[in-house]
């Protein structure tokens, strides 16, 4: 049987998935929501990638998942009342997760639908050796990333640097994951992922850097703990349509999407 999937959320990541998931067997995704306002303009770009999608504001109450990718807005918006409803939901906008109370509120709300809510691992690796070794103890993750200029436009980093004339790797933020979450919410969705699986969004070190010598998104990320000690680099190519965006988030969504119908899941 088909699994019926909404997308909340049209930009970037959206656009991918819906081009990248065609023909997948066992799954369709039938709807898309986005705001009002952006509706007619996602309702020409869809069309022309499948013909039969519907552009919505409200996630179907008939529709078997959701995938959000989005923002923080729609995880209060979309989410929770999905959840609410029964709906199994995945989401990509992890740093919104630092907002204190909506990790209890989306717990909350999958425990009274009788469902689950999966924060998927999103532009990195290594999620899953993160939560396994947090099982025996973990003593330290460090996460430190480093994205081109271009990749900090619109945020408080131009408050801090002339990023267009940078010529060195300059030091946006170090401090907690909670904090670059909470300045950097499109930045910090690594940050925030590596901390949940982890140590928690107060006890993960960050730090964020503009580097005008890179023309990748690259997350190092560092843990210690009763299990030994990891050490990842990703060296992610961003989006064409969004350079704060690294490609590998749209394939996680696309893993995701995969496991929910194949025989055997890795
Ligand atoms: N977990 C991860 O590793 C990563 C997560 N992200 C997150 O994924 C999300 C989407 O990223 P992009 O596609 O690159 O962004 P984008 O800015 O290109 O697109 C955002 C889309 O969401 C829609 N939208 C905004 N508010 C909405 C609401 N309240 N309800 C429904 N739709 C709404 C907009 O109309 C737009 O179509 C962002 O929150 C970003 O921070 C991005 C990269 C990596
Ligand atoms: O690389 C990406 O796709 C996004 C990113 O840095 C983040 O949100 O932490």
């Amino acid at each position: 049987m088909t699994q019926n999937v909404t997308l909340i959320g049209f930009g970037a990541i959206g656009r991918t998935l819906l081009q990248r998931s065609a023909g997948q067997p066992g799954l369709r995704i039938t709807h898309v929501v986005v705001p009002e306002a952006h509706a007619a303009a996602a309702q020409a770009n869809a069309a022309a990638l499948q013909a039969d999608i519907a552009i919505v504001s409200a996630v179907p109450h008939d529709t078997d998942l959701v995938v959000e990718c989005a923002g923080h807005e729609a995880l209060t918006e979309h989410v929770v009342p999905a959840l609410l409803r029964g709906t199994e939901c995945a989401v990509l906008s992890i740093g919104a997760l630092s907002e204190p109370g909506l990790p209890e509120q989306l717990a909350d709300a999958a425990a009274q639908g009788g469902t689950q809510v999966h924060l998927l691992s999103g532009a990195i690796g290594g999620v899953d050796a993160i939560a396994a070794a947090r099982i025996a103890g973990l003593d330290a993750v460090t996460y430190t990333g480093r994205k081109p200029p271009s990749g900090w436009r619109g945020t408080p980093a131009e408050a801090l640097a002339d990023l267009g004339s940078l010529t060195e790797p300059t030091v946006i933020l170090e401090d907690t994951a909670r904090e670059a979450a909470r300045l950097y919410p499109k930045n910090a969705n690594v940050a925030a992922t590596i901390s949940l699986a982890g140590l928690g969004l107060d006890a993960t070190r960050v730090r964020l850097i503009a580097d005008p010598t890179v023309t990748e998104n690259i997350h190092e990320i560092e843990v210690r703990g009763a299990f030994g000690e990891m050490r990842i680099t990703m060296r992610g190519k961003p989006l064409p349509d969004n350079p704060k965006t690294s490609a590998l988030t749209v394939l996680s969504a696309l893993r995701f999407l995969h496991n929910r119908t194949a025989t055997v899941t890795i």
